[in-house]
């Protein structure tokens, strides 16, 4: 069914919903766009309202090939909508979720076109603060990229702050997708740039692998995880990728590249991928789900707007996938922030887990194993030295009693009423 938004676009139907809205396949003054509406709640809200005049000029300002460009912002009557160019292709967790990992080639392709687009948008003063696979789009009408790797292009600019920022970031809480979250957001900073960086190093790696480095499991372990933990390594990837990698995930946003810098590198990079396999994940279980403690649930605690905090898309887990209900993603949700007590405790909690969950060296595991047979076998002792010492008191009463005799199976009942009445009855025989 067609409907008017404003008086220059009409909608025709629907080819996706978000937690902000519903994208509409539209029709304007210059041919086929797509129509994000937002949802009635936002459209309504006269913070947000101004917020989204405020930004309209630098959103449709952003204008580069590996941008979903904004091409207008309409508010007409309840109606409050972001038209955008129409990508002719599939978003990129659609296409993870469909076929699984990406060749390294065909990921640092797309990753490093994400990152031109991040890069023109960061010279713009604009921080995506939102970068995660439902937010790339894969251009299947333009023409292939090394190794055939569709292009990359990088939407949703600035819907994080339009959307989330008028009612919901206060210093007390995070805004984003959990499995994407620098810890620098975690830990309270102002989000730059680096955030995003970040949060693209999380999709590369989760291309490579098919799950987020610090994803499964509660939301408050994956944010400690952020905070404290290092990246589990890749096998198998040339090191120069690994160390981009490692860069782009260091805890301190500083120390993260740029991200033209990341562009320039990840393409250095494309000959030595050539001919490279996907990863195809192990079965089992994920160690990070056992690293999951139940304090984290101080954490749980998430706005609740509607639609502002799904579950959906299956697991993303450290390491493996493992199809437990609690380990599917948090998209786009608004959470409470750790107090620095609370992240300091699971720091002090994660290593003390680290030092009984990760691969000890021989020597530590030899020691561990040795420790606990010698705690067994003195709780084996102690048990049969009880037992010894219970059977030969019993003995020895049984010999001075004769009524005991009469009644022998008596002590040995389950039954107290029987126990008691087998030795009261026994003078009386
Ligand atoms: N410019 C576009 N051209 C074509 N399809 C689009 C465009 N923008 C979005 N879509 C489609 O609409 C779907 C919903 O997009 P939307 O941005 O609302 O949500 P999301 O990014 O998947 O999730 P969230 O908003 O919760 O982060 C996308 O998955 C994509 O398939």
């Amino acid at each position: 069914m067609a409907r008017k938004i404003g008086s220059r676009y009409t909608v025709h139907q629907v080819i996706g919903r978000g937690s902000a809205g519903t994208v509409w396949l539209g029709e304007g003054p210059d041919g086929p766009v797509a129509v994000k509406l937002l949802r009635e709640d936002l459209a309504s809200d006269q913070v947000l309202v101004g917020r989204f005049i405020q930004e309209r000029t630098a959103l449709m300002s952003l204008d580069h090939p590996r941008v979903v460009g904004v091409r207008d912002m309409v508010m007409d009557g309840d109606d409050l909508a972001l038209v955008m160019e129409l990508v002719q292709g599939a978003d990129l967790r659609s296409r993870l979720d469909r076929d699984g990992p990406l060749t390294p080639l065909a990921a640092v392709s797309v990753i490093a076109d994400v990152a031109d687009g991040l890069a023109a948008a960061h010279a713009a003063g604009i921080v995506h603060r939102d970068v995660k696979p439902e937010n790339v789009m894969l251009d299947l009408a333009a023409p292939a990229g090394p190794g055939g790797a569709p292009r990359a292009k990088l939407t949703d600019f600035g819907i994080a702050r339009l959307v989330d920022a008028p009612r919901r970031t206060r210093a007390t809480r995070i805004i984003g997708t959990p499995d994407y979250l620098a810890p620098e957001i975690i830990e309270g900073l102002e989000p730059r740039a680096a955030v995003d960086i970040y949060a693209l190093a999380t999709v590369l790696y989760e291309l490579l692998t098919g799950f987020t480095p610090f994803g499964g499991g509660h939301t408050g372990a994956v944010l400690r995880r952020h905070v404290t933990e290092t990246v589990p390594p890749i096998p198998g990837l040339p090191d120069g990728l690994s160390r981009i990698i490692g860069e782009c995930l260091a805890k301190a946003p500083a120390s993260r590249l740029r991200a033209a810098e990341l562009a320039d590198r990840l393409r250095e990079q494309l000959p030595y991928l050539a001919g490279l396999p996907a990863h195809v994940p192990p079965q089992g279980k994920a160690p990070a789900e056992e690293l999951i403690t139940p304090g984290e649930a101080v954490y749980a605690e998430v706005d609740a707007g509607p639609g502002t905090h799904r579950r959906r898309r299956g697991p993303a887990v450290p390491l493996v996938p493992a199809p437990s209900p609690d380990s599917t993603r948090d998209t786009h949700t608004s959470l409470r922030r750790p107090s620095a007590q609370e992240l300091a405790s699971y720091a002090a909690e994660s290593q003390a887990q680290r030092r009984e969950a990760a691969p000890a060296s021989g020597h530590r595991k030899g020691r561990r194993a040795l420790v606990r047979r010698r705690r067994l076998y003195a709780v084996l002792l102690a048990v049969v030295l009880l037992l010894a010492g219970a059977a030969a008191a019993y003995s020895a009463f049984a010999a001075s009693s004769p009524g005991t005799r009469a009644g022998a199976s008596a002590p040995w009942s389950t039954d107290p009423g029987a126990d008691t009445h087998a030795r009261s009855a026994a003078p009386n025989h």
